[in-house]
């Protein structure tokens, strides 16, 4: 095959798929962690991996970042497999861990420019400085760094090789809110180059500001995938009636809210029914209950 040809794309990858997962399963001695994931990413997309502590989230994107193995499923990250797939295919990624890779003894900027060794056509260190928000520091050792500043430091290392996907594990933890929206700002600039991003984070916020969709994953399951504004549209539809009857609040939850009020209004023949209020969760009432967190019976008076 020359250079000029493509392979052909393999059965049922779609060409913008940048991520395409099917039946994920990862085990730490037994223990079932992520558990049958399927998951796509679109080429150019903001993707959030939203859940609770311990859901899986880490795992599954070390698994697409190629340094962690797999129990079961298939996984292509850039038309190949992670587990397979060489150097040349790490290039075209970025990561951005938990954890810390540079060096403490180094300043900001000479950790940058050491690293920039290792790309083909890295971003040049100044630029990288500001797009973080790290030239005031650029002097400054990065034992001597913040939390919030460290974290920056490792977003500049993410992004210094220009990668197609860049992978961000919670990257804002640390941060204090004039960094975290800066770096908003930085993700967002990113999206518009092109770039595809998949994040992880615990920050609901966070996720309906950055991502076009998100996955919410429960217990190594993904439990729903949707833009943010139509995230847990079906719970969504369930209303909340509140009253007050005899000194004591009554509850009715409900998807019929009309027929409810229908019959309120019936018993109440002067019009007006004491503390009435109809409610719909809220963003994080939905996330709640996708993982599991709160259950709400329906239909019945509480
Ligand atoms: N190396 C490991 N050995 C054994 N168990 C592990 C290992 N890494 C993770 N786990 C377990 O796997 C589960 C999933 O962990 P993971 O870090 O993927 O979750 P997470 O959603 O990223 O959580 P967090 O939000 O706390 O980072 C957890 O119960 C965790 O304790």
């Amino acid at each position: 095959m020359t250079a000029m040809q493509t392979a052909p794309a393999a059965a049922g990858v779609r060409d913008d798929d940048a991520v395409r997962v099917r039946g994920l399963v990862k085990r730490y001695g037994g223990r079932t962690v992520v558990d049958g994931l399927d998951l796509d990413v679109r080429r150019g997309e903001v993707f959030a991996l939203l859940g609770p502590n311990g859901a899986g989230k880490t795992t599954t994107v070390e698994v697409l970042e190629g340094v962690r193995t797999r129990d079961g499923g298939e996984v292509t990250v850039l038309g190949e497999d992670p587990a397979r797939a060489g150097r040349a295919w790490r290039d075209r990624t970025g990561v951005v861990g938990q954890t810390t890779g540079a060096g403490n003894a180094l300043t900001v900027r000479e950790t940058l420019d050491h690293f920039a060794r290792y790309h083909a056509t890295p971003v040049p260190t100044a630029e990288l400085l500001a797009d973080v928000a790290l030239a005031e520091s650029a002097g400054t050792r990065v034992s001597r760094l913040s939390g919030g500043q460290r974290r920056r430091l490792e977003v500049a290392l993410g992004i210094q090789g220009r990668p197609e996907l860049l992978f961000l594990d919670e990257p804002t933890t640390g941060m204090d809110p004039v960094a975290r929206r800066s770096f908003w700002g930085l993700v967002r600039g990113l999206r518009a180059a092109g770039t595809t991003v998949l994040l992880t984070t615990h920050y609901l916020d966070e996720a309906a500001e950055l991502a076009d969709r998100v996955g919410v994953l429960a217990a190594g399951r993904l439990v729903e995938v949707a833009p943010p504004a139509e995230l847990g549209a079906d719970l969504r539809r369930v209303a909340t009636v509140r009253w007050t009857e005899d000194g004591a609040v009554r509850e009715v939850v409900t998807r019929e809210p009309a027929a409810v009020l229908r019959d309120l209004l019936a018993a109440h023949p002067a019009g007006e029914v004491p503390g009435l209020t109809v409610t719909r969760p809220d963003l994080e009432e939905v996330y709640l209950s996708l993982v599991g967190a709160t259950a709400t019976p329906e239909g019945e008076p509480r």
